[in-house]
């Protein structure tokens, strides 16, 4: 596959932390419009990788090319700005405003220029807009004026999934979406996931594997810092190796 048939794609990414080496050549490509999910044991560096691809840890080595520009090292606000917007694994809303509240600041941190920007009525009045979009888009119609903490848990993670869509990506890098959420409440981002994947390019890590093959097309596995696998679903579902390091025996384990 060329270069080009990537959005996003890794060359040889590395992490060393210490001793330790948490991500070792990881090399994944990441198609427009695809959910790709990263699945792997506990540790096995995950959540490392989404934070490389982010921009919220530098590399020790290798590439990020972001269509086909090297982003590797840039920082996470710029990287927002780039296009690739990120959600993390705990909420991270301001319980005390508005939902349209949250999704106006995340879309204004979008801007270069926040305090230009705020001179100009008809852009304030375009990323109120882009907010409510956003919520719009996360299946939260009709929230606009609820605060934020006053919300359900699994609502208020709708409400950052809003806040990522308002900052206009094209990426959305979802660190474990469905963590806390309960059965009723999973079903229904499920769901919601779903439908972005139609628009966006998803990046996911997810430990329930049930939801990870209701969303994903395309799995990369990996196991102690290095990808093990990376293809189809099917491909990766009856991958011998695949099996033996992780969705065999122990696999409700994770
Ligand atoms: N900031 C850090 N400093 C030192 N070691 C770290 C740091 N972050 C992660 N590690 C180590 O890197 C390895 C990979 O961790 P990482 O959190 O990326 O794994 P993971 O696959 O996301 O795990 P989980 O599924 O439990 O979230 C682990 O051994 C972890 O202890």
């Amino acid at each position: 596959m060329s270069q080009s048939d990537f959005i996003l794609e890794t060359k040889e990414l590395t992490k060393v932390f210490g001793g330790l080496v948490a991500n070792s050549a990881v090399s994944i490509g990441f198609k427009e419009r695809e959910a790709h999910a990263i699945i792997g044991p506990n540790g096995a560096g995950k959540s490392t990788f989404v934070n490389l691809l982010t921009g919220h840890l530098p590399p020790s080595g290798g590439q990020i090319l972001f269509k086909g520009a090297n982003i590797a090292g840039l920082a996470a606000h710029k990287v927002t700005r780039l296009g690739i917007g990120r959600s993390y694994q705990k909420t991270n809303i301001f319980p005390s405003f508005s939902c349209f509240e949250n999704c106006r600041l995340a879309a204004q941190s979008r801007l270069a220029s926040s305090m230009k920007f705020f001179r100009s009525a008809s852009s304030y009045k375009a990323v109120s807009e882009q907010a409510e979009h956003a919520l719009e888009a996360a299946g939260l119609t009709g929230r606009s004026g609820r605060v934020a903490g006053t919300m359900s848990y699994g609502e208020q993670r709708q409400l950052e999934i809003a806040m990522v869509l308002a900052t206009a990506p094209q990426v959305l890098v979802l660190d474990e979406p469905l963590a806390g959420m309960g059965k009723e409440e999973s079903e229904h981002m499920v769901g919601l996931l779903r439908d972005l994947a139609r628009r966006y390019t998803l990046i996911l890590v997810e430990h329930d594997m049930d939801a990870v093959f209701a969303i994903a097309q395309t799995l990369s596995v990996m196991v102690n810092g290095t990808l093990l696998e990376s293809g189809p679903l099917d491909q990766i579902r009856s991958s011998k190796a695949v099996q033996d390091a992780y969705l065999g025996d122990g696999a409700e384990a994770y």
